[in-house]
């Protein structure tokens, strides 16, 4: 399935609509199948889409949620996503959903994965709404270009990866790439300028940009329908 570009006049008017639509995703899997999982991304963009959703009319009790990467920092760290989405996400009715944490108390990813791992169990299988960051180097969850675990967490047939990205401070886990390509909906979140020019280059027809640019290589393996949402 192609990628359904959305555009909007506002971050503000992004986030009302994202929050409708996941809404509906995560209605649709409870009609269907009696529970929903989404898993939802990190990073500064989408707090204020994360209060948009905890607005909106969902069973709360039969939600499943993740995150598709995390920092491996306590929860109470200023750079940790878990964080956000306790601050933005699990508070009023939403706070009845059940997070799945991606971290641990092992010093490491690479030590705690497993653990993770076996948590991710509750978590519905395929992954009924998934959402995508993207940075600025094209990376999308914590697959980074030139990371040097990132042929490993593109091929795994875990649900999640560690990875020590080249550039960012932290140590990661992440879902990986088959885990995320079959997720029933993926959403790519994102603003700005930039992020729209750096998404159209990876989405060209160059096979360079697979190589390039995980986003492109993990949209590429997206089975389902994949939406972006953007504002400048
Ligand atoms: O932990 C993270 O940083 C994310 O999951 C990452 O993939 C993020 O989505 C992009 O880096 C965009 O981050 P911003 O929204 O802050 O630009």
């Amino acid at each position: 399935m192609s990628l359904q570009w959305h555009e909007f006049a506002s971050k503000e008017q992004l986030d009302a609509q994202l929050a409708v639509t996941l809404a509906n995703d995560l209605n649709a899997a409870i009609a269907a199948r009696g529970k929903a999982g989404i898993a939802v991304s990190g990073g500064r963009t989408p707090a204020g889409m994360f209060k948009a959703l905890g607005e909106q009319a969902i069973d709360w009790s039969k939600v499943v949620i993740t995150l598709v990467d995390e920092r491996w920092v306590p929860v109470d760290h200023a750079d940790s996503n878990e964080r956000t989405v306790r601050q933005n996400l699990l508070v009023g009715p939403a706070a009845a959903a059940t997070f799945i944490s991606p971290v641990s108390s092992a010093a490491t990813p690479h030590e705690g994965a497993a653990e993770i791992e076996a948590r991710l169990a509750a978590l519905p299988a395929p992954i009924d709404v998934l959402i995508l960051g993207m940075g600025d180097d094209g990376h999308t969850a914590s697959l980074f270009p030139n990371a040097e675990e990132l042929e490993a967490a593109c091929a795994s047939t875990a649900l999640v990866a560690a990875v020590t990205p080249p550039a960012a401070p932290h140590k990661r886990i992440t879902l990986t790439l088959p885990t995320i390509a079959k997720a029933r909906h993926v959403v790519v979140h994102i603003t700005g300028d930039g992020k729209k020019s750096l998404l159209e280059t990876a989405m060209t027809e160059q096979k360079t940009a697979v190589e390039q640019y995980p986003i492109r290589r993990v949209l590429d393996q997206v089975a389902g329908p994949k939406d972006v949402f953007w504002a400048a």
